[in-house]
């Protein structure tokens, strides 16, 4: 029997990339060909990929950035992307195609549609990127990172959670140590960019925390650069210990040290909270298409695993209020961290590797 091959088309952003890296580790692990069609944007992130992964750069375009020049030459960009991709898979036969959303999955996913190859997207967020807004009817599935996703007539829907690193998975549902009379850490981030917004409020909000709170407060605060050097004074200045960072590599490990939580609600942030399972207030960023921070808040809202606080209703005062009723609260804030866990989706990647082995099965069957 010759080697089954699946073919991953993903780029762009992070956001994209990193469930296609879980996807691909576990294929090659399951004894897979694997291969990745990317973008120059998604090839930053190819070096976190396992060697093995063989790498193809598709031709590809948006509509989203660029002059008129730019956007004249989109259509024949992406026709010349699809072509050149079908000649490959005429060649090179993938057993199955997934596409993870983002222009740069175009050439793989419009071609093997022409092609009939059995394929699939997977998206991460609650609400349909445009990309997949296209395919998702042309594909056997959509696999989708938040449930429920709202997906066009006539789609195949399927929830399988958000893959997450590893070191995301050795936390998952670590104990957690309810908030007390001693040494509490607070972990505020923004997303694999950092949030202006956080720094603009947090550093305030926790600053106004009742005085036997703040007092006990160690935070963790992701700042972008420019943003980095007042927030450190600020903090220095209120007598509040923090570690502020551009980025942290150790997210997983400050989560799970953590008593709560601020963050955005980026596809992976929600994921990581929920399979980590700590209490969390959700700050989802306004702009993002169709509103889905928000979608993607909702699970853990709904659970009781998380306080969402709207962008436009976001300010100190109420920052404070809602950090306060966690910090103080131990019971709530325990009963908080069992609702997260409770629709974490720890084995996401078992999940999307069934969803692609039974496509594969469906065609040789
Ligand atoms: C601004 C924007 O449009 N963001 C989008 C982008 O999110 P973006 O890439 O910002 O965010 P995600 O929340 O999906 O992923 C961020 C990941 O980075 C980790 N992390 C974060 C900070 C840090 O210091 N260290 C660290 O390791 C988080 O734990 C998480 O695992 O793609 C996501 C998936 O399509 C979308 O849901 C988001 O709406």
């Amino acid at each position: 029997m010759s080697t089954p091959y699946l073919l991953i088309a993903a780029g762009g952003t992070g956001g994209h990339m990193f469930p296609a890296q879980a996807l691909a580790e576990a294929m090659l692990l399951r004894g897979w060909r694997v291969r990745l069609s990317t973008d120059p944007r998604g090839a930053r992130y190819i070096g976190a990929f396992p060697e093995g992964v063989e790498i193809v750069e598709a031709s590809s375009a948006t509509f989203a950035r660029g002059g008129l020049a730019a956007k004249i030459l989109v259509g024949p960009k992406i026709a010349a992307g699809v072509t050149g991709m079908a000649a490959q898979m005429m060649r090179d036969k993938p057993d199955v195609v997934v596409g993870f959303g983002g222009y740069p999955s175009i050439p793989a996913l419009g071609a093997a549609t022409l092609l009939k190859i059995p394929r699939m997207i997977h998206e991460q967020n609650g609400v349909l990127g445009r990309v997949n807004q296209l395919f998702a009817t042309r594909v056997a599935q959509v696999a989708c990172g938040v449930w429920p996703t709202d997906l066009p007539e006539g789609a195949k829907g399927v929830h399988t959670g958000n893959p997450v690193r590893a070191a995301v998975l050795e936390r998952a549902g670590a104990p957690f140590i309810p908030p007390g009379d001693y040494p509490m850490s607070v972990l505020v981030m923004g997303g694999s960019q950092g949030a202006r917004i956080l720094s603009d409020m947090v550093p305030g909000a926790i600053a106004a925390l009742p005085e036997a709170v703040r007092d006990h407060i160690r935070v963790s605060h992701q700042a972008r650069d420019e943003d980095g050097e007042r927030v450190k004074a600020f903090y220095a200045e209120h007598g509040i210990r923090a570690d502020v960072q551009p980025f942290f590599d150790d997210v997983p490990r400050r989560m799970s040290d953590a008593q709560l939580v601020i963050s955005r609600s980026g596809a992976s942030s929600v994921a990581d909270i929920s399979v980590i399972g700590r209490p969390s207030v959700l700050i989802p960023f306004a702009a993002a298409a169709g509103d889905h921070q928000t979608a993607n808040a909702r699970g853990l809202v709904q659970a009781g695993g998380a306080i969402m606080i709207p962008e436009n209703a976001l300010d100190v005062p109420a920052l404070t209020q809602q950090m306060t009723t966690v910090l103080t609260n131990p019971e709530a804030a325990q009963k908080m961290a069992h609702a997260a866990l409770s629709v974490g989706t720890p084995d996401a990647t078992e999940r999307l590797t069934a969803l692609v082995e039974q496509l594969a099965q469906k065609e040789t069957s």
